[in-house]
């Protein structure tokens, strides 16, 4: 299967959101990346469920939303309501993490798991089966345009092999400091899908980037 493409409208124009909503539709972009964040699980506070309300009136595609919450059951059906296709939770920020993905689930949404560069990807081994989608963070949560952590070839090659050791079709997302010097290698090592945000919104021509990734 051929790599996803998500970038991430944290580094868009919020000013003119409808055009870079316009813009991605019409580009070899997969998905919506959208990035929630409450000031308390990360040191920052980003858009919340009235932004992806309108984002969702205009998006054309999947929206892929990741959560950088506490206490993210807390909105489950929320993000439900605004159009949410993939609904990805912390694994440090869910202290019942298999009745969150049940709840995920309840609402017909992909489960989808992030890991901070800190946590490693064998404490998913209990839940994998339940998990559509692993989101590895290759930057520390938080904010866009940081440098990549090396690092995470190593994650992604061993999730890789505890998911096709058991036959899974789990998805595995990379992102932070994503761009094209490192994404022909992410997708060796087995990454399925590429978040990018300020490779591609804050190059000279957005829909180019997102078709050098997508072609990379
Ligand atoms: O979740 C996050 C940041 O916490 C990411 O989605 C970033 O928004 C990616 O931005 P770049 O590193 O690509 O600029």
């Amino acid at each position: 299967m051929a790599h996803l493409i998500a970038p991430s409208l944290l580094a868009s124009d919020f000013a003119n959101l409808q055009r870079e909503c316009e813009m991605l539709n019409d580009s070899e972009a997969d998905w919506f990346h959208l990035d929630v964040m409450d000031g308390m699980f990360v040191p920052n506070i980003s858009f919340g469920i009235p932004v992806i309300d309108f984002i969702n009136k205009h998006a054309k595609k999947t929206l892929d939303v990741h959560l950088m919450i506490e206490q993210p059951d807390r909105y489950i059906k929320q993000f439900k309501s605004v159009g949410a296709d993939i609904l990805t939770v912390h694994y440090e920020a869910c202290t019942h993490l298999h009745r969150t993905l049940q709840a995920i689930e309840q609402e017909g949404m992909e489960r989808g798991v992030a890991l901070n560069p800190h946590t490693s990807v064998e404490l998913l081994e209990p839940v994998l089966e339940h998990i559509d989608l692993v989101l590895i963070m290759s930057v520390n949560p938080g904010f866009g345009g940081q440098k990549f952590i090396e690092g995470t070839y190593r994650k992604v090659e061993r999730l890789r092999t505890m998911i096709d050791s058991r036959g899974l079709e789990t998805k595995i997302e990379i992102d932070g400091g994503v761009t094209a010097s490192n994404a022909r290698k992410l997708i060796d090592a087995g990454a399925n899908a590429l978040v990018a945000g300020s490779f591609v919104f804050k190059s000279d021509d957005p829909k180019r980037t997102i078709s050098e990734l997508k072609n990379c």
